[in-house]
């Protein structure tokens, strides 16, 4: 029997880095912003496990699980748009202030722009969250495009993100990586032509992440670098 083949992705040129749950763990963040907003509605808090459950599919899929823990479908709805205003609020007055870079973030950065791989940032966070954060934990600069969940009409597990910023570098899908905590990034990254490898630490909404259809699990970024050859 052969020797299980050591996983290498060749050919790769850019790599499309998803936020929360890969580079930044904020639930902590989530937590504070989330409870409160409950607070304010007059509900009781949630627990920071409860809440990184719901994380992935951006704030507005956030606010109805959040609100559907205590409401049926109807008064979701009825309380969702005051809920988003008061979560928008205390999210943007903490945010970054109880999140934390998960280790061999910085080091796998590095080591993907010392391969000459170009980066872009894709995650489901609104672009006005995102782009603070990355201020405040000193990635932005690393990235030559960041999109959020709002910045184009189609957020992930649909492929439009990724396609978009395959175009934006004139590369085609097979050239691009994603990686990304979450089942969300390998749907979005299978759909669009582009490879994916998944981190088992993030936010899976609760499942498994070894039950992703993904190229790989890595234990960090700086493992996902050396796979990656151009
Ligand atoms: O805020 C979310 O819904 C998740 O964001 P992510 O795409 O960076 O994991
Ligand atoms: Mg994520």
């Amino acid at each position: 029997m052969n020797a299980p083949e050591r996983l290498v992705l060749t050919g790769i040129r850019a790599a499309i880095i998803d936020l929360d749950g890969t580079m930044v763990h904020t639930a902590p963040d989530f937590l504070v912003a989330i409870n409160r907003m409950r607070s304010d509605l007059g509900l009781a808090p949630l627990d920071i496990e409860t809440i990184a459950h719901f994380v992935g599919k951006g704030t507005e899929n956030l606010m109805r699980r959040v609100l559907a823990v205590d409401y049926g479908p109807e008064d979701v709805e009825r309380h969702f748009e005051a809920a988003l205003a008061s979560y928008m609020q205390h999210y943007l007055a903490i945010n970054g202030e109880f999140s934390s870079l998960y280790p061999g973030v910085r080091e796998g950065l590095d080591a993907l722009r010392a391969k000459g791989v170009r980066l872009a940032c894709v995650t489901n966070k609104p672009v006005d969250f995102a782009v603070p954060l990355l201020e405040k934990t000193g990635l932005r600069d690393y990235f030559d495009i960041v999109y959020g969940g709002d910045s184009l009409p189609k957020k992930k597990p649909d492929p439009l993100p990724l396609l978009t910023v395959c175009e934006d570098f004139n590369l085609a899908p097979e050239q691009v990586v994603a990686i990304g905590d979450s089942s969300n990034d390998a749907q979005a990254a299978r759909s669009a032509g582009c490879r994916v490898l998944n981190v088992p630490y993030g936010y899976n909404h609760g499942e498994s992440i070894h039950n992703v259809d993904s190229d790989g699990i890595v234990p960090t970024l700086l493992d996902a670098a050396h796979l990656i050859s151009a």
